[in-house]
């Protein structure tokens, strides 16, 4: 197999997967290079959940393996929030909002509680095939100002004390050696090429 269809239409992730699957000599390809797109509604309860939604819309339409990440960042002092709504937690996809709004929910947080982790949940499926899922986490604290120019989403505002700092000033390598979507997708491919034969 020479290359994968994954089910995102975010760039930040598109740009991360082609670097993770470069070593594999595995060209990825995503929503972002197709003309008609079937819509995709992420109406599941969990990051789990959403990833199968996503990939088996793609594969019933297209006939074909398909590879989804549904990931988000998770807060101790907010119950979780944004979690499984991180992408919508204020504007949709509008990641200055939906920073800011963090923001503005942590305002009285001191910052040893500030803790937090982003999760990813990585699914593969194939018709006729079980999926397999991997799942990975990061954990770090929420800053009162971002910090870093790389990444994408919440990454400027996301600090991972192991490398003393945020995900927004890695270069795409160090982010995906340490990082939730990394993380899952080193577990996945484990158990890949059995499950792919
Ligand atoms: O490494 C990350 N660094 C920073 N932020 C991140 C990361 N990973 C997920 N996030 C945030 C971005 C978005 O607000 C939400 C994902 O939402 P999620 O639905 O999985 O992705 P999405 O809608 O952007 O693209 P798509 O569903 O087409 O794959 O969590
Ligand atoms: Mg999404």
């Amino acid at each position: 197999m020479d290359k994968i269809l994954i089910a995102t239409k975010n760039a930040g992730k598109a740009r991360e997967f082609a670097r993770l699957f470069a070593p594999k000599q595995i060209e990825v390809m995503t929503l972002l290079d197709l003309e008609d797109v079937p819509p995709i509604e992420e109406n599941g309860q969990t990051f789990t959940e959403n990833a199968l939604i996503k990939a088996q819309t793609i594969s019933n339409y297209l006939h074909i393996p398909v590879l989804a990440d549904d990931s988000g960042l998770v807060v101790d002092a907010l119950d979780g929030e944004p979690g499984i709504y991180s992408a919508r937690y204020a504007g949709d996809h509008d990641d200055a909002a939906n920073n800011r709004k963090l923001l503005n929910k942590l305002a009285d947080v001191a910052p040893a509680d500030r803790t937090a982790h982003f999760h990813c949940s990585i699914v593969v499926v194939q018709e006729g095939k079980e999926p397999l899922i991997a799942t990975g986490d990061a954990y770090g604290q929420i800053l009162t100002a971002p910090r870093g120019k790389d990444g994408f989403g919440y990454d400027p505002l996301f600090y991972y004390p192991a490398k003393d700092k945020t995900f927004a000033e890695m270069t795409a390598s160090e982010k995906n050696m340490v990082s939730h979507r990394g993380l899952a997708l080193q577990k996945l491919l484990q158990d890949f090429d059995q499950w792919w034969q």
